[in-house]
């Protein structure tokens, strides 16, 4: 197809992958030239003709898989976790010498999810407290989840510039941890079920009341919109975007 987005799965194997690669396949403005596992040569996605990767990888190799897509001016799209801030602003420092190369980062393709994490942190800041439960399937390696700390930074930011306190907590002695992760202030526990997929509640309260924003994930299917959302619009928009929301309109 001419114009197509000539696309490159690294990961092709995993659970998230696997998806990806068929709805890459499914998109008419796309074409799948590479599907990558574990031991092929990053050189293969620049045999096959790609101007994209999408890297569905692990926190250990992503990284590298994102270095080498930018060097050679190709977009990227990432949903692997383990993107720390140093690693973020090492990529940036590499993306400014490589003008019109665009990164999306996106701890979630989920519209449902972004959009809950936005809520949650608009809402932040007319309550006292505010934790996070995540709650995904046993076979995720990493804790919390990439999306809880998103959202946890998201709430953390809206806090401080209203120049709230921390969420109250009076506890003295505590078993290590029990009262979750630290996360910019909040509280962050990640519960591991067989049977979940991927799952996200910001609980917010002040005397008397509570909201709840959940989100659930009960396929990877729910993630693939946001998939080629990103491969769409990533060569459009250069440099690094953190977070699918960079590329909604969510309002004010
Ligand atoms: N942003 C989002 O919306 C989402 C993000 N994720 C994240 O995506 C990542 C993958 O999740 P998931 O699919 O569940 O994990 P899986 O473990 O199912 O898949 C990871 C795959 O990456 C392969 N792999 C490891 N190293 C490399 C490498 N260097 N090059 C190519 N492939 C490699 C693994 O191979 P092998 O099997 O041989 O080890 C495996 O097949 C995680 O970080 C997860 O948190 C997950 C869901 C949604
Ligand atoms: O490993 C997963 O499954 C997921 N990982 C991402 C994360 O860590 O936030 C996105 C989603 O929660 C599923």
């Amino acid at each position: 197809m001419t114009n197509s987005i000539a696309v490159a799965v690294l990961g092709a194997n995993g659970r998230m992958g696997s998806e990806a690669v068929r709805a890459v396949e499914a998109a008419e403005d796309m074409e799948l030239v590479a599907a990558l596992t574990r031991n092929d040569p990053l050189e293969q996605v620049l045999a096959a003709g790609a101007t994209h990767i999408v890297d569905l990888t692990v926190p250990d190799s992503t990284e590298a898989n994102v270095r080498f897509a930018v060097e050679n001016g190709l977009h990227a799209v990432v949903g692997t976790t383990g993107w720390t801030d140093a690693r973020r602003a090492d990529l940036t420092e590499l993306l400014a010498g490589a003008e019109g190369t665009g990164v999306l980062i996106a701890p979630n393709f989920a519209l449902g999810s972004v959009l809950a994490s936005a809520f949650a942190a608009r809402a932040a800041k007319y309550f006292e407290s505010v934790e996070i439960i995540e709650l995904h399937h046993p076979n995720k390696v990493d804790a919390p989840s990439g999306t809880a700390v998103r959202t946890a930074e998201l709430i953390a930011a809206e806090r401080a510039a209203a120049g709230l306190p921390a969420s109250p907590d009076a506890t003295e002695t505590s078993l290590a941890g029990a009262r979750g992760a630290d996360v910019d202030g909040v509280r962050v526990h990640a519960v591991r079920l067989r049977g979940l997929v991927a799952h996200q509640e910001v609980l917010l309260g002040s005397e008397g009341e509570q909201l709840t924003l959940r989100h659930d994930s009960f396929d990877r299917a729910s993630f693939m919109p946001g998939v080629l959302l990103g491969l769409r619009q990533v060569g459009e928009r250069p440099g690094l975007t953190y977070g699918l929301d960079g590329y909604l309109d969510l309002g004010a």
